[in-house]
């Protein structure tokens, strides 16, 4: 193909991406996610699942007995497929692991009186939110994104607005069954191989293959009242989010930093008595994104700071716009035309628009896109906001509190003592001239390291293994690991998140 063709099929890729997603990949999400809410919704009304799944447990340990009789000649992994997961790579290292087909995608049961529901890894947000909150209940922490998956929440981690009060996704697991290597099956708990059970967050499942978790519920109201702040200054945006952050009254607390200088930090709290002249069915496929709505509060003439949102478009609020990545796929995607008559086919699926990405688009967000979280502790708030504006000037920035404790394993406050942390979230385009990926990411990573922070590891990670256990407690995760014979079973976490490990 001669120069001229190419750098026009580069350029049709890069700006008109928004066909392909338009008119394929919207009508394929839909008629991918219809199916596997009736294929749901009928396993349910048979409540067919939990008969199902001791067998599916036996098969996943009939799949390990096997590799080890054959000789354990390579380590394992799931046999998910990495175009599913969500991260912006794929899993480099399946190609070379003996995968492990883990079909659990059910929920088990729902204890009203203990207050827990028991899900298989598989199960996703979405279907967890479908479920519960019909029936007046949540579980606290309600990652946003339909398609994130329990296991992948509990091995890597999951974060929203209620993690200032419950912690991050692991603080609100009550237990977790797992097949080790050697094919048998351990539950762990606070009380029960505790050891185990404060080991597997972060372990990116190399600790064993997680076969189901039981997860703290909460009543849950159909409304969430939410308080719109909007603050202008640095220091007044970090003093108004730390101060929301630590008031135990507040049920959500969320900030989104639309420049150096101005935010809007929410406050939100369940209610079932929704003033009706301020309910927002934000959710809604014909309402602006959210984020757009919500900066639109930076305008002191909109004065209604208050709002009602039904629950689960409170919990799904970032969904559509993918936060404020859809606005780099579809650009005109928050036009009113075309929500009214496309919006309720969004978002295009995640894993759709990575398993279609080409070289070129990949080359794009390698080059001119950052897809990061930070985890630092509240007190470097101000710090870390000014070394994200000069070391990549991208805005919106998503601001998520969360209580970090003592408990081991390799992630917990380095303090001594429990305390706030914030997670940064940074998606988008760098505006400084000088952003190199490598070059750019490891001076965040020296700031996380320097700070007593850490990096959510679903993101492109170039620390060394030196510097990646300087990051991660890994004391008692190492000796578990040689407790449970993982040495030649399942390869080490940095081997499966590590820059080299994925492409
Ligand atoms: C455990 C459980 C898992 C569910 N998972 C999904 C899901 O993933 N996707 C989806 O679309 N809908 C799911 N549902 C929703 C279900 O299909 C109903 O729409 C929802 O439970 C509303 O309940 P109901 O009041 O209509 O009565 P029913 O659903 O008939 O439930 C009455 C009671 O029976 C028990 N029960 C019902 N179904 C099950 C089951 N499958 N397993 C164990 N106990 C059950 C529960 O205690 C429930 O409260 C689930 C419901 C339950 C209880
Ligand atoms: N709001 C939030 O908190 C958000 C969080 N995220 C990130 O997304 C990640 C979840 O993505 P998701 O696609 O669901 O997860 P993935 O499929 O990416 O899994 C993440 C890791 O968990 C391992 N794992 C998953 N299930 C099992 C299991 N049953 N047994 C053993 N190991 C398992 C995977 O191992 P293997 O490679 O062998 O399959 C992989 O290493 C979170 O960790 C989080 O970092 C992203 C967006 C929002
Ligand atoms: C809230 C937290 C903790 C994290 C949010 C992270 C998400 C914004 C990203 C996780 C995976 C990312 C991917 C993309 C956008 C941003 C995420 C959803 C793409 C869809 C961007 C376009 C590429 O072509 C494919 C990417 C797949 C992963």
């Amino acid at each position: 193909m001669s120069a001229e063709t190419t750098s026009l099929m580069k350029y049709l890729i890069i700006n008109y991406r928004w066909v392909l997603v338009c008119f394929f990949l919207l009508p394929l999400s839909f008629l991918y996610n219809g199916y596997f809410a009736i294929r749901n919704w009928i396993f349910f009304k048979l409540s067919s699942a939990p008969k199902n799944h001791l067998k599916k447990v036996q098969s996943i340990q009939k799949q390990v007995q096997e590799w080890n009789k054959k000789g354990r000649k390579k380590k394992l992994c799931t046999a998910r497929p990495g175009w599913q997961t969500m991260s912006f790579r794929r899993p480099a290292y399946k190609n070379t692991s003996h995968q492990i087909v883990v079909d659990l995608v059910d929920v088990l049961e729902i204890n009203l009186d203990q207050r827990w529901v028991e899900v298989e890894p598989m199960v996703t947000m979405g279907q967890l939110t479908t479920v519960l909150n019909p029936l007046g209940w949540t579980i606290p922490v309600v990652p946003e994104l339909d398609d994130l998956t329990v296991g992948g929440l509990v091995m890597g981690t999951g974060i929203e607005s209620a993690s200032h009060k419950h912690g991050l996704f692991q603080s609100i697991c009550l237990s977790y069954e797992m097949v080790l290597g050697d094919g048998s099956v351990i539950n762990c708990s606070e009380n029960e191989n505790s050891e185990l059970f404060y080991s597997v967050p972060w372990s990116y499942g190399t600790l064993g293959i997680l076969t189901a978790t039981r997860i703290r519920l909460i009543p849950a109201k159909q409304f969430i009242k939410l308080k719109y702040h909007a603050v202008h200054g640095l220091d007044k945006i970090c003093e108004r989010f730390v101060e929301a952050s630590s008031c135990s009254d507040n049920e959500f607390v969320e900030g989104i930093l639309f420049g150096p200088d101005r935010a809007v930090v929410m406050t939100g709290n369940f209610t079932d008595k929704p003033e009706p002249d301020k309910i927002n069915c934000i959710g809604k496929w014909y309402k602006p994104w959210f984020f757009k709505h919500v900066e639109k509060k930076l305008n002191p003439y909109y004065k209604n700071d208050v709002e009602y949102l039904p629950l689960r478009d409170y919990y799904h609020r970032h969904t559509r716009s993918i936060f404020w990545e859809a606005q780099d796929i579809i650009p005109f995607g928050n036009n009113l035309l075309f929500r009214v008559l496309l919006g309720w086919l969004m978002p295009p699926k995640v894993s759709f628009l990575k398993l279609t990405q080409t070289e070129t688009t990949k080359e794009l967000y390698e080059n001119h896109h950052v897809i990061q979280d930070i985890l630092i502790p509240a007190k470097h708030l101000h710090k870390s906001i000014k070394m994200f504006h000069e070391t990549l000037e991208v805005y919106p920035l998503w601001l998520c509190p969360f209580y970090l404790g003592q408990a081991p394993g390799m992630v917990h406050s380095k303090s001594g003592k429990s305390e706030m942390y914030v997670d940064v979230g940074v998606y988008g385009v760098p505006k400084v001239l000088d952003f190199k990926p490598e070059k750019s990411t490891r001076k965040i990573e020296k700031f996380a390291i320097d700070h007593d922070g850490y990096q959510m590891l679903y993101a492109d990670t170039y620390t060394t293994k030196e510097e990646f256990r300087n990051m991660f407690d890994h004391k008692l995760y190492d000796k578990l690991r040689k407790k449970l014979n993982c040495e030649d079973t399942f390869p080490e976490v940095y081997e499966k998140v590590s820059r080299k490990a994925r492409i």
